[in-house]
């Protein structure tokens, strides 16, 4: 603060000696012009007066010559006298006197002229004079104005010289009375700071060896965390292990318990359905059934047929009202046993028009077993995402005739075969068989009406042709356990067999008759197939048919099978619902013994 205002002070003074100066050097300046403007005026003046001086002397000559001209005797009176006594020469010089008299008379006017001429000059000088005595005055006037002017100037500038460097020592004394005060003041802070900067000294010091043992303790603090972090690591990562392997033991004994639920249930179920009358005016009228269903034990189904009562007793019978929904909570843990890498048939079998593709397919409100399925094995797989990665492919075949014919083909004319796998393992496969990944369910929608809209251009009516046709889809399911890296592979087979009436009894001929003859020729070999089993026969007649052959690593010891025999109400067709009912009750008794998995840790079956 105080070495502040010193400066300010000294720039104070100097702008006022400045200043002073300055006013000074004008006060000069004035003065000088001042001066030479009298030495001007008075050479003015001194011109002015050398000037009428010389006019004077001029017109005090001119005068002088005047008087002296009036005072020489006239010429011519001389001359006139002259005349009178020599006449012929007198006249003569007469003549000359009177000349030269002319001559003097214009001289005389001539300067009497040149005199009036000098007098008027003399005027105009005089005039000059007064004009110019009349401007000496005035300025005469005008400097001693300027003087008076300049000498208050002055006076004010001494004055205000006087008050500037009065005020400039009252201010730096004042100012110095401010420095000095606030000297004592610094001085006396000064000497207050100093304890409490001793005192943070000391703090400093403690602090820094404080800070000193800080970062030994933090060191030792970090170690021991690090320890105790990687004590947790272990911890945990025994934690997870411990519940990795509770999770495997869990999911094996959930899987354990769904298979004994399947086994108690049987690895070959045979379920019946009984199709509700519709009312489309084009079926005969409900009349008295002739199928007669027990409401307290729901596998007994008993058919009137010719006066005789016939009674079945298969593994569940589904009532007419009973729902798609229904129908599927049945079958579900067979589905999803798949997705444990089992290997899954599901038929259905029954007359034309009983109800088989409604049960597989169903209708847009009301899907069906396959779409459903498909569903559920969806969820699944979703619900495991994380622990297990899956993928899907899947194909759809039509078997007619004992052709078979890629639905997803775009030649869907050309005919597959089965052969041996080349890779030398016995498994059975169907070159050139499309065999579509898909990503999710409505990708698989997508193929399924893709499959649905090929079936349909083979022939101009279909229902008769899908009548007579196996149509068969398959869902090829291969997982991978991310923790154990084991692999399983699951089939879900599921087939809408061909109708099951006999056609050739009512004498059918040509193509209808090879049709049907094929027809019955695979529906027998499936019916062979499954009773070889249950027999436990060596051999199991596999090849008699396409669809056997086709099935047939699906259909053979350690699968499941589900038969869903499809029964007609209508009174007309009891013939056939007996006939069905027979066969179901046939397949219904063969047990394809406990299911196996088909897990690739080594390809072992479990
Ligand atoms: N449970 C049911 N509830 C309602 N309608 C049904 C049911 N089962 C079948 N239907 C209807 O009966 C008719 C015949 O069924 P569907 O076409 O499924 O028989 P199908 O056995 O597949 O015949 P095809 O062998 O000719 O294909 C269809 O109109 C179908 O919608």
């Amino acid at each position: 603060m105080e070495g502040g205002d010193q400066p300010l002070q000294r720039d104070e003074n100097e702008d006022l000696r400045g200043k002073v100066h300055h006013l000074e050097t004008s006060l000069q300046d004035k003065v000088e012009q001042l001066v030479y403007a009298k030495g001007h005026m008075d050479n003015i003046q001194w011109r002015k007066d050398e000037e009428t001086r010389q006019l004077q002397e001029k017109v005090e000559r001119l005068r002088l010559s005047l008087e002296n001209e009036k005072k020489r005797p006239p010429d011519v009176q001389y001359v006139t006298q002259t005349v009178e006594v020599e006449s012929p020469t007198l006249l003569r010089s007469l003549e000359e006197a009177e000349e030269r008299n002319r001559t003097l008379q214009e001289q005389v006017s001539d300067h009497s002229e040149k005199c009036q001429r000098l007098e008027e000059q003399l005027h105009r000088s005089e005039d000059l004079t007064s004009t110019l005595q009349t401007k000496i005055l005035a300025y005469e006037s005008q400097i001693e104005k300027l003087k008076e002017e300049l000498m208050q100037e002055i006076q004010q500038l001494e004055a205000q010289k006087d008050e500037a460097i009065k005020e400039a020592s009252d201010c730096s004394e004042q100012h110095m009375e401010q420095l000095r005060s606030q000297l004592l003041g610094m001085q006396s802070r000064l000497a207050s700071l100093q304890p409490i900067l001793k005192n943070m000294k000391t703090n400093y010091n403690s602090l820094r060896s404080q800070v000193r043992n800080f970062s030994q303790f933090y060191e030792a603090s970090i170690r021991e965390a690090r320890r105790q972090i990687c004590h947790a690591f272990t911890d945990v990562s025994e934690a997870n292990k411990d519940l990795l392997q509770k999770y495997q033991r869990e999911m094996q004994l959930r899987k354990r318990y769904h298979d004994q639920l399947v086994e108690l249930k049987g690895n070959i179920r045979v379920l019946s359905r009984v199709r509700p009358h519709l009312d489309t005016g084009e079926e005969e009228a409900p009349g008295a059934s002739a199928i007669i269903t027990d409401t307290a034990d729901d596998t007994k189904l008993s058919v009137v047929y010719k006066g005789k009562e016939r009674n079945f007793t298969l593994d569940k019978v589904f009532l007419p009202h009973t729902t798609q929904e229904e129908v599927f909570q049945e079958i579900e843990p067979v589905v999803m046993s798949c997705i444990h890498g089992y290997n899954v048939c599901i038929f259905a079998y029954g007359q034309t028009g009983s109800g088989k593709t409604y049960t597989m397919e169903g209708t847009a409100e009301n899907p069906g077993i396959n779409q459903q399925a498909l569903q559920a094995l969806f969820q699944e797989m979703e619900a495991r995402r994380g622990l297990w990665s899956y993928s899907v492919s899947l194909s759809m075949v039509e078997i007619y005739n004992e052709v078979i014919r890629d639905l997803l083909s775009k030649d869907p004319q050309e005919k597959l075969d089965i052969k041996l796998h080349p890779d030398g393992s016995g498994q059975l496969h169907v070159p050139g068989l499309i065999s579509k990944e898909v990503k999710s369910f409505r990708h698989i929608k997508k193929l399924l009406s893709l499959g649905k809209r090929n079936r349909a251009t083979f022939c101009t009516n279909m229902n008769e042709r899908s009548s007579r046709s196996h149509a068969l889809l398959t869902i090829t399911l291969t997982g991978q356990e991310l923790s154990s890296g084991s692999v399983t592979t699951g089939k879900l087979n599921l087939v809408d067999l061909a109708g099951s009436e006999r056609v050739w009894k009512s004498g059918a001929e040509g193509e209808r008759l090879k049709e049907a003859q094929n027809i019955n020729k695979s529906l027998l070999a499936l019916g062979e197939v499954i009773q070889a089993l249950r027999a436990k026969q060596g051999h199991v007649p596999f090849r008699n048919s396409k669809l056997t052959y086709l099935l047939q690593d699906s259909l053979g010891k350690g699968n499941k099978t589900v038969m869903m025999v499809q029964v007609s109400p209508l009174e007309s067709n009891l013939g056939e619902t007996v006939c069905s009912l027979n066969f179901a009750q046939r397949v219904c008794k063969v047990e394809l013994g406990p299911a196996s998995r088909k897990i690739d840790v080594g390809r072992s079956e479990i």
